[in-house]
């Protein structure tokens, strides 16, 4: 068997992967986070290391794992976890959704006029980068004790194996990768007083990056067998469910929301914020749009209506119909980056009369981060790639009405895979099975997951949210300025 473990912003999940293929078991442990300041977004490290020592050692009172072959690793990217010389961990890690870094980022566009092409992308706060400028000038004393700066699955390696290594899909969203030349930046990393030294080695997400150390191994009831490098959460998310070919793309709702595509070449679109990265196979790339709150809204609608589930949320608004007199709500609940790229852009519910209640601003919501997703997937097809099948993954996929109503706002066919919601943990299992395997096709590991739902938009529905679409974006584009 292979274990997959996913380091995700709302908790760490850890899955079984058979031989076979099939998820044989899995758990999940919750994570909070904690917001100081307005902008911020943190989480300590040492939390990401108790909830995956509970997930593991879960799993294994499930399944005895002393036939797990090998361990791959996935987590949420861009967060900027500091070290100092003794490996002790210096502050809260700074999240990718974390928006305090917005000017140095235009600094560091001013300063290296040739970003862009360096990295194939906007600099974005929540991007690694900007945060550790951020760090420099404002928390000078801590910047000067740093010895490495690990994002968050790597630093989990650090602990399972006692090695420093990251792989190319993650790596990428730190703005300090030569993302067509897959090698760290000398010029990018200077540009933020970073050496080489401070980055951990690189690695294809495939590959071995190091052995599971005693100790963990005789705790967790396993061999000391080979850690995987993984990959970000999303590209791992699309190795889960099968993608790795041009034209295969994948819609993520999580605390996140992501339109992903795969794409043979490297391709960008950065002025509307659309992310170019390498994919966490060899020579393969992708695209995504990011939206920073997505089924999070959720959460926080539930807790705003409160009604006891995000399950409860989705059946209140399954209760009205599209409204004569409708509400609308924008999901820039942490600031947004695809494709406003603008941390202070802020959540709204517009519309509201006295006859509006819970259940209006259940559907105001699920309908807002659907508008959302579809201003993400428009800006991805403008750079010339037009995805094929787009398959639904994350925690939101679970609910059908969701799904049908993200079609239906799309106007694209939506196909649900079962076992889609445990994408990036399966697809880290699933790159540990490709790498204990070097040299046979890639093809028998990445099987396309069994089609459990087909979603057609419908076309009269499609109609309508397209002239309520309208609406949403001009609501931005009157709003910003206040915002
Ligand atoms: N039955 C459900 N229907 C729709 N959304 C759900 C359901 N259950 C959980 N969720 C949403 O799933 C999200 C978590 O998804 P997940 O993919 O695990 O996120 P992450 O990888 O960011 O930790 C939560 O924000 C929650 O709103
Ligand atoms: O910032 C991004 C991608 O650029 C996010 O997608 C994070 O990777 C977090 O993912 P989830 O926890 O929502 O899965």
């Amino acid at each position: 068997m292979y274990l997959g473990i996913d380091l995700g912003t709302s908790g760490v999940k850890a899955i079984l992967l058979s031989e076979e293929g099939r998820v044989v078991a899995s758990h999940s442990e919750a994570l909070t986070l904690s917001r100081p300041h307005p902008l911020w977004s943190e989480q300590n490290p040492a939390d990401w290391w108790t909830a995956t020592d509970r997930a593991v050692s879960a799993l294994s009172k499930q399944h005895a794992l002393q036939s797990v072959k090998a361990v791959g690793l996935t987590g949420q990217m861009h967060g900027a976890t500091v070290l100092d010389a003794k490996h002790q961990v210096l502050r809260p890690a700074i999240l990718w959704n974390d928006g305090r870094s917005f000017s140095q980022c235009g600094k560091l566009e001013a300063d290296l006029p040739d970003s862009r092409q360096i990295t194939g992308n906007l600099m974005m706060p929540g991007f690694t980068a900007p945060k550790l400028l951020w760090l420099r000038e404002n928390e000078p004393d801590l910047f000067a004790k740093i010895d490495k700066v690990l994002l968050p699955k790597d630093y989990l390696r650090w602990l399972m194996t006692g090695v420093f290594a990251s792989d190319m899909s993650d790596a990428a969203g730190t703005m300090w990768l030569d993302v067509a030349k897959r090698d760290w930046s000398d010029k990018m990393l200077s540009a933020t007083g970073l050496t080489r030294k401070h980055m951990p080695e690189l690695f294809e997400g495939n590959q071995i990056t190091g052995q599971l150390l005693p100790e963990l191994a005789s705790r967790w009831g396993m061999d000391c067998v080979p850690v995987i490098a993984g990959g970000g959460d999303n590209a791992a998310g699309a190795v889960g469910v099968g993608l790795y070919k041009t034209g295969q793309a994948m819609l993520s709702l999580g605390t996140s929301g992501v339109y992903f595509a795969v794409s043979d070449g490297f391709l960008s679109n950065p002025q509307q914020a659309v992310h170019s990265f390498c994919h966490a196979l060899p020579d393969t790339w992708h695209l995504m749009s990011v939206m920073l709150s997505a089924a999070s809204c959720l959460d926080w609608a539930a807790n705003l209506t409160g009604t006891a589930s995000v399950g409860e949320l989705i059946t209140l608004a399954q209760k009205t119909q599209p409204a004569d007199s409708p509400v609308w709500f924008l999901p820039y609940l942490s600031g947004e980056r695809t494709p406003h790229n603008n941390p202070n852009a802020k959540g709204t519910l517009f519309g509201l009369t006295h006859q509006h209640g819970p259940a209006d601003i259940a559907r105001a919501v699920l309908e807002g981060v659907g508008f959302a997703l579809a201003d993400g997937m428009d800006v991805l097809h403008a750079t010339g790639l037009k995805p094929h099948s787009i398959t639904l993954i994350g925690g939101g996929a679970r609910s059908p009405y969701w799904r049908q109503m993200l079609a239906d706002i799309s106007g694209k066919t939506l196909e649900y895979r079962t076992g889609g919601d445990v994408g990036p943990a399966l697809g880290a299992a699933r790159l540990a099975q490709i790498a204990m395997n070097a040299g046979k096709p890639l093809e028998q590991f990445l099987p396309e997951l069994a089609l459990e739902q087909v979603h057609e938009p419908d076309s009269v529905k499609h109609t309508a949210y397209a002239e309520r679409r309208k609406v949403f974006r001009e609501l931005y584009v009157r709003l910003e300025g206040l915002m």
